[in-house]
């Protein structure tokens, strides 16, 4: 299906790791070492490195993150998320592999950079919130900034545009014991904003929450990704939710990701079984946009109805209803480039209900 004329442009590399590994145990760097000429079979290195008390977390994973993308890793609770999420950040330290930022090799900077690295370009959200419970939300807000030496009134001044930016303006006196999950988070949110951070790590930020809170939350993140543009490694084991905030997603399993592309591209092409279940949650149509499927437009084909790149397949559903042959696809130019037909929509609305 997709031999499709792309409508992307080249993005900007923000970070990188190369086989990156992490592994657990008494002597991590000797069972790297005996474990390497194993990874080509991956069930006889882990049961070796259980065999020797070790645990691969992180198993050779590389990966590219691009400029002003939301990049999610998504997997199965113990599938090495969180612990690959913190070796980008070395908030673990990795054992062997590499971490670029900007081309910079982040296991050969010193302790003195990451703490400069983390404190000035890198934004960081958890689960659990980790708010200092003795601190208003004002204070909250402003805690990165007092750690950065700025001045009082600045400080402040900035993390009140933080706090409205993530709407809660009123609540700046606040401890965060008189909040709901849902706005201790927005102040977790806040904060790590308020440092203006080059690129953001959200580990399940919105997992301790109420589902309807959690897809307020999204929806809010959504809105602030569009004005903020900011460069986004997002961890998640909840499939809806990676599908719906990210632009590429990595999927992970025991260590190693198994599978990374555009939500669509895994839609329309799981890499294996094990992608394919997790696809059965999803809306495929609802994924899936006009730009992913399309085909160059036939010869001597003037299309009734004509949708953007960026349609979801959803809204093209119902002129395909009502006997529209043929869906037109343009550009953000306004010309044609592409075409869809019905009879490719009703196949994938049939593979998305397999
Ligand atoms: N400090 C540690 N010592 C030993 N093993 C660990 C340690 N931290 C993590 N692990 C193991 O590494 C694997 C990956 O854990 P990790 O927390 O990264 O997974 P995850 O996908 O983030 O899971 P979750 O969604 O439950 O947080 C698991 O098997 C875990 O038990």
């Amino acid at each position: 299906m997709s031999s499709a004329p792309s409508l992307a442009s080249p993005r900007q590399v923000k970070l990188a790791c190369r086989d990156l590994w992490k592994l657990y145990g008494a002597r991590p760097r000797d069972a790297m070492a005996a474990a390497m000429p194993l990874v080509e079979d991956k069930d006889r290195l882990r049961s070796e490195l259980a065999g020797s008390g070790h645990v691969a977390a992180v198993a050779g994973a590389s990966l590219e993150v691009h400029e002003a993308e939301i990049f999610v890793l998504m997997g199965l609770s113990g599938s090495g998320k969180s612990t690959l999420l913190r070796c980008l950040t070395r908030l673990i330290e990795p054992t062997s592999g590499k971490v670029l930022l900007d081309g910079e090799d982040l296991l050969a900077a010193s302790r003195h950079r990451m703490v400069e690295l983390r404190r000035h370009a890198m934004g960081m959200v958890f689960q659990n919130f980790g708010l200092l419970p003795h601190l208003t939300v004002l204070d909250n807000v402003a805690f990165p900034l007092r750690v950065q030496g700025i001045e009082a009134s600045k400080r402040y001044a900035r993390a009140r545009e933080m706090i409205e930016l993530v709407g809660l303006r009123g609540l700046e006196g606040h401890f965060p014991s008189q909040l709901s999950g849902g706005q201790q988070q927005r102040v977790g949110i806040a904060r790590s904003l308020a440092v203006g951070p080059q690129i953001w790590f959200l580990d399940e930020p919105f997992s301790a929450l109420d589902p309807l809170i959690r897809r307020q939350m999204q929806d809010e993140f959504i809105r602030l990704q569009k004005m903020l543009r900011k460069t986004i490694v997002f961890v998640t084991h909840d499939v809806q939710e990676a599908f719906r905030l990210a632009d590429r997603i990595a999927i992970m399993r025991h260590g190693s990701i198994v599978q990374m592309g555009t939500p669509a591209e895994i839609a329309l092409a799981p890499a294996n079984a094990y992608i394919a279940e997790f696809l059965r949650d999803i809306p495929t149509l609802r994924v899936i946009k006009a730009a992913d499927v399309m085909r160059p437009l036939a010869a001597d084909t003037s299309p009734a109805h004509v949708v953007s790149g960026s349609a979801v397949l959803e809204e093209i559903v119902p002129l395909v209803l009502n006997g529209t042959p043929l869906v037109g696809v343009q550009d953000e130019a306004g010309a044609i480039v592409g075409q869809v037909t019905a009879a490719e929509i009703a196949e994938l609305a049939r593979q998305g209900r397999d």
